[in-house]
């Protein structure tokens, strides 16, 4: 299978390398082409617009980091849309608003092609493993189509029904993951800030009814001060905007999603958009007392 691949991100990389890994054979772009290299270096060929890539290719994959990357590289000049039509397949995997979607999906359409929304769970490590969870919505057969991608892609794949599911599915997702990962923040930082050893903390949480791979897995990482980005903070913050606004949709109040979103911001405005997304407890212990990290 000929599979065309946008967008070599943390994500988008680690899952065309998975692709060519399988044999597939991938064309990929990236806005910043140098990026293109390694994955030539894998087997890729390059094409050198988004437009050159659905040409070239029956289906074409997307990994953008946000919906205005998501709309430029279908609607602008060489984009998706040039060449999109009869026979053809678009999948965008990047975590987007489902207006977003909805507006990509009416496009391509229009041009007699096909849409699926397809976002994924699962940070860098499932990706390079083929370990995503799929939350695919849209066109079905397109959806048919992309079963031997998404198998190796991931270790699940949900079809959801209409377009804007998938984005739905993908931001509550998140939404939750982002609350939690700011509750385990402020448990640290009390545990350390009222004489207790944050480590003992991670260790009795990973005994308990709240253990989870998550904690497990940054829990570490975040006592060291270490934030080596598998999952950017920039993007998180992205979510838990989207998440909200879709809460405001439907008059859902969402009130440890708004306070996380205000540590996500923050963190943001002090520079730690780029770090891992765990990086919030450095905004959440500053204000405490003193840390022991
Ligand atoms: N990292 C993770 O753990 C996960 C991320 N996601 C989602 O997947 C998507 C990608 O994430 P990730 O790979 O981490 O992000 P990265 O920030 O590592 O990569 C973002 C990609 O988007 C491209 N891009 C950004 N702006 C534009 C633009 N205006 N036009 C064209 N291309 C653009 C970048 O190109 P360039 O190289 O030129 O900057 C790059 O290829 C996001 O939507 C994210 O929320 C979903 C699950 C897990
Ligand atoms: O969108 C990013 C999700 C990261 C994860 O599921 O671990």
């Amino acid at each position: 299978m000929e599979v065309g691949f946008l967008g070599l991100g943390i994500m988008g990389k680690a899952m065309a390398a998975n692709l060519l890994r399988h044999g597939f054979r991938v064309t990929v772009w990236n806005r910043t082409l140098s990026k293109c290299q390694e994955l030539v270096a894998l087997g890729a060929t390059v094409g050198e617009t988004p437009a050159a890539v659905v040409a070239k290719c029956s289906y074409t994959i997307a990994m953008l980091s946000d919906p205005i990357a998501a709309l430029s590289v279908v609607f602008d000049k060489n984009g998706v849309l040039e060449q999109i039509g009869n026979g053809k397949g678009y999948v965008d995997m990047s975590t987007v608003d489902a207006a977003t979607s909805s507006k990509i999906s009416e496009a391509v359409k229009q041009k007699g092609g096909a849409f699926l929304e397809a976002p994924v769970s699962g940070s860098k490590k499932p990706a390079e493993d083929g370990q995503l969870v799929i939350l695919a919505a849209g066109d079905k057969a397109l959806y048919d189509d992309m079963v031997p991608a998404f198998d190796v892609l991931g270790k699940k794949s949900f079809f959801l029904g209409e377009i804007g599911s998938g984005a739905k599915m993908k931001l509550v997702v998140n939404m939750i993951m982002g609350s939690m990962m700011n509750a385990l923040s402020e448990g640290l930082s009390l545990a350390d800030n009222s004489g207790l050893s944050p480590q003992t903390l991670l260790d009795v949480l990973d005994l308990g009814a709240v253990a989870n791979p998550m904690f497990k897995l940054k829990g570490p990482s975040m006592l060291k001060g270490s934030y080596n980005p598998a999952f950017p903070l920039k993007h998180q913050q992205k979510d838990m905007r989207l998440a909200l606004s879709l809460g405001d949709e439907n008059a859902v109040s969402m009130p440890v999603a708004a306070a996380s979103n205000e540590a996500f911001k923050k963190a943001k405005s002090l520079g730690l958009g780029d770090l891992d997304f765990s990086a919030v407890y450095e905004v959440l212990k500053g204000a405490g007392g003193s840390s022991q990290a």
